[in-house]
């Protein structure tokens, strides 16, 4: 049982959080203007790219965000002050965010999303945002990597919600699966809440239910119209697949035969069979759906077996980013206001003794640009500059490695997409939200931007993403300044 009855959001945040935002308040920092970036380091499960989900959860979080009673009440519990309770009763977002589209293809070390609010809010905000980020991010990169294999004719189907990590993932998971790539999830609340297609076939539950396999089947086809046969509770090709055949013959036109499930066995020798069968018994439409601890490495052997499945259902090892369970996104101070009123760029070094610039944070605020080839419609890399550049205005672009800066290039004949929308302004929202179809449909529309090279589910290539020279020399400049300060 909770404690408190609200639904609110507003405490999803880490303690820490509120004692500096306290600490904030009461040295009158709180209203300073301050810029944070969200970007992950490293893309996940080994892949070339990402896929960026979260933001519509973000735009509702950000315009329901106030304290309720039940939060004041609860921090009074714990000790805060009342004038605290006061300055947090009345706090509302009243910043400006940009970020990436949903479903825009993303890499390391460009910020998704950038806050620009005073420093009160865009701290008490943090965690939240990375919480929902961070997980949806992840899924639906692993469902565009799912989606990689199964190749445009074949179906991805996701399965997931009964193995997430709790409801608010198995919901969001379904989401960002379809944002992703999926077709289609069996999650019935996602498609009550999200629009989401949704389908299902049936359980082993219900042949073990009924006398025989024979009896399971005929009364599910005496009800439904739309029949898919789970062939596989007793023995597949001896008494599953005869039985759907039987059925579906004997039911005529009175139903739609879609298919046949395997969920388990040698799944490319059952499919081949099945097929076989099928197609023998004038079935020829009749899909094979597959399922059973699935992810994009039995896919892709399955397919080289020559499997015959049409639609993969994908549990698991979808919703819970199975192999890589952490995507790592991280929310970084770039810039401040300091005490002449005039921002100042900051920036975190680290303990590495390596000085590794790569774990360093860029400092300032910063556009991202998508180097787009006019000649052969390609993608060149992303390009991350200080705020004020402007890229189209340049005949040249120099793009180079941020860290290992011989690797380098000369780009003409280019058109720089900044990748950032404008979400809210001051605290009002700007941006209306696209419908999940528009949202699936952008995504795949990005794909042909990315050479195969950096597509390709092993070893990818890395995808440039580089810093302009002015980023660049703001960064060393910078390191050089703080460094220097303690060298003295
Ligand atoms: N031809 C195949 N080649 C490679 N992997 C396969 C093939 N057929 C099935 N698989 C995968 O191998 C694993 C099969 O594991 P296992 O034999 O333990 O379970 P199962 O046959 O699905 O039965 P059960 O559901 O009872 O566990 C699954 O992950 C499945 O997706
Ligand atoms: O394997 P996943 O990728 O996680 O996909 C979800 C699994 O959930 C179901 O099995 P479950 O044993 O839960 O139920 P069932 O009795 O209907 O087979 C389904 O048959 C899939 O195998
Ligand atoms: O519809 C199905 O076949 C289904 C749904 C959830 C999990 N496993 C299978």
């Amino acid at each position: 049982m909770t404690r408190y009855e609200d639904d609110s959001l507003s405490l999803h945040t880490d303690l820490y959080q509120v004692n500096m935002v306290e600490t904030y308040w009461r040295s009158g920092m709180h209203t300073r203007n301050a810029v944070f970036d969200l970007y992950f380091r490293e893309l996940p499960f080994g892949n070339g790219f990402g896929v960026f989900a979260g933001l519509e959860r973000v735009v509702n979080f950000l315009e329901n965000f106030r304290m309720t009673e039940e939060d004041l009440a609860y921090l009074r519990e714990a000790g805060y002050g009342e004038d605290f309770l006061s300055y947090l009763e009345e706090l509302r977002f009243t910043g400006s965010v940009y970020a990436m589209k949903e479903g825009e293809l993303v890499f390391g070390n460009e910020p998704l999303l950038k806050v620009e609010a005073p420093l009160g809010e865009a701290q008490l905000i943090e965690t939240a945002l990375l919480n929902m980020v961070n997980y949806q991010t992840l899924i639906a990169t692993k469902a565009a990597r799912i989606k990689q294999v199964t190749g445009g004719n074949g179906r991805a189907m996701d399965f997931g919600l009964r193995r997430a990590q709790e409801l608010d993932a198995g919901l969001w998971g379904s989401r960002a699966a379809f944002v992703g790539g999926f077709e289609v999830t069996s999650n019935v609340r996602a498609g009550k809440v999200f629009g989401l297609p949704t389908a299902g076939t049936h359980a082993h539950s219900m042949v073990q239910a009924c006398e025989t396999e024979y009896e399971a089947f005929k009364m599910y086809a005496e009800h439904h119209t739309d029949c898919v046969f789970l062939v596989d509770t007793y023995d597949t090709l001896r008494s599953g697949v005869p039985n759907a055949i039987k059925v579906a013959e004997e039911m005529g036109e009175n139903i739609r035969f879609k298919g046949v499930r395997l969920d388990s066995g040698d799944l490319a020798y059952l499919s081949k069979e099945a097929r076989r069968m099928l197609d023998e018994a004038g079935f020829t439409d009749t899909q094979i759906i597959a399922s059973g601890d699935l992810d994009e490495y039995t896919i892709t052997n399955l397919k080289s077996q020559g499997a015959e499945i049409d639609t993969w259902g994908i549990g698991t090892k979808l919703i819970t980013g199975y192999d890589q369970p952490a995507l790592g996104a991280v929310y970084k101070l770039v810039a401040i206001e300091g005490d002449n009123a005039r921002m100042r760029d900051t920036m975190k070094i680290g303990a590495k003794k390596s000085g590794n610039l790569e774990k360093m944070t860029t400092p300032g605020v910063k556009n991202v640009y998508r180097i787009i080839n006019t000649e052969n419609k390609r993608s060149e890399g992303d390009y991350v500059t200080l705020a004020g550049e402007e890229p189209n205005e340049q005949e040249e672009l120099h793009m180079f490695h941020p860290v290992h800066t011989y690797i380098s290039k000369k780009v003409r004949n280019f058109k720089a997409v900044n990748l950032h929308e404008t979400i809210f302004k001051d605290g009002k929202l700007v941006y209306s939200l696209p419908s999940m179809a528009d949202i699936q449909a952008y995504m795949q529309s990005n794909l042909p931007l990315l050479w195969e090279e950096y597509k390709r589910s092993l070893n990818p290539e890395e995808y440039p993403v580089d810093l302009s020279p002015k980023c660049w020399e703001n960064k060393v400049q910078k390191m050089h300044e703080i460094q220097n300060e303690f060298s003295q």
